[in-house]
C-alpha cells in the first residue's frame, strides 16, 4: 500500500466533507487533529469567503493548521457554539462510533465535537472496520489520565477486562511517558473487538474510573463519515445522533 495512495485518499475524504458541509450560514468550524485533517484546513484555506469563519482548535497540531492556512483562530470558552467541526478518526465502525486519540488529542477534540452541532469524520479506507472496533486497530482505545493515577487505573483497566494496558511512551523524542496538551498521560487498553452495542457500556465504565479524564471512544458523536477509497472514490456513510446544541 503505497503512502502516496493513502495521502490521495485522505485528501479526497477531506475536500469532499469541506465541501458539502460548510453552509453559507456557518461561522464557527471545529478543526481536529491528526494528519488528514491537515487537508481539511488546507480546503478551508481555500474558500473565497475563509475570513468570515473563526476555527477552533482540538490541539496544539491544530491551531498551527489554523493558522498556516490563513484562518482566523478562536477558542472554545468564548465560541462553545459550534456550527460544524471535522476530525479524522483511529477506526469507524458500522455506527459510525469511533476510536479516537492516537495523536493524543482526544480530550479537546471532544471537547469541541460535543459543542458542535454536525460532527463530521474524514479518514482513508484503512480506518473502516467492517463491522466492530478494535478490528484493524489494535494498539488498543487510547485513554487520557491524570498523572499521579496512571498505576491504578491500569490495574482498573485489567479489572475490567483489557487484554493489555499500557502508558503510552514518548519514544526516541522524550525519555518517559506522552504529555498531552492538557498535561496528562496517555493509557492504551485493548479490549479486543468490541461489539457494536457494547462501546458506550464500555464506554461508560472507563468514564467512571477516578482518574479518567476522557476516553477515546466517541459513541453517538459522528453524524457523518467520509472515507477516501484506493480506487479514487469516496464512501460517504451518516446516521442519525441525538442532538448535542
Ligand atoms: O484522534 C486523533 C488524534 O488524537 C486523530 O484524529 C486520529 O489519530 C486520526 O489521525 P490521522 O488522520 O492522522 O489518521
Amino acid at each position: 500500500m503505497s503512502e502516496e495512495l493513502i495521502e490521495k485518499s485522505k485528501k479526497l475524504a477531506a475536500f469532499a466533507a469541506v465541501n458539502e458541509n460548510v453552509l453559507k450560514s456557518d461561522r464557527i468550524i471545529g478543526v481536529g487533529s491528526g494528519s488528514t485533517v491537515v487537508y481539511v484546513a488546507e480546503r478551508l484555506g481555500q474558500l473565497e469567503d475563509k475570513e468570515k469563519f473563526i476555527c477552533i482548535p482540538t490541539s496544539f497540531q491544530s491551531k498551527q493548521l489554523i493558522l498556516d492556512n490563513g484562518l482566523r483562530l478562536g477558542n472554545v470558552e468564548e465560541f462553545d457554539e459550534i456550527d460544524v467541526a471535522f476530525d479524522g478518526a483511529d477506526e469507524i465502525d458500522t455506527n459510525l462510533n469511533l476510536i479516537k486519540g492516537g495523536g493524543a488529542a482526544l480530550y479537546q477534540e471532544k471537547l469541541v465535537a460535543s459543542s458542535s452541532r454536525k460532527f463530521i469524520v474524514v479518514a482513508d479506507f484503512r480506518k473502516q472496520s467492517p463491522e466492530k472496533l478494535g478490528h484493524f486497530w489494535r494498539k488498543g482505545v487510547p485513554i487520557e489520565v491524570v498523572p499521579n493515577s496512571y498505576v491504578k487505573v491500569l490495574k482498573d483497566l485489567f479489572k475490567l477486562g483489557a487484554n493489555s494496558a499500557t502508558l503510552r511512551d514518548a519514544g526516541k523524542a522524550k525519555a518517559g511517558p506522552v504529555v498531552t496538551d492538557n498535561g496528562n498521560f496517555i493509557i492504551d487498553a485493548d479490549f479486543g473487538e468490541i461489539p457494536l452495542n457494547k462501546v458506550k457500556e464500555l464506554d461508560e465504565k472507563l468514564i467512571r474510573l477516578v482518574g479518567v479524564v476522557e476516553t477515546g471512544f466517541f459513541v453517538d458523536y459522528a453524524e457523518k463519515a467520509y472515507i477516501g477509497n484506493e480506487d479514487g472514490s469516496i464512501t460517504s456513510l451518516s446516521v442519525s445522533v441525538p442532538a448535542r446544541l
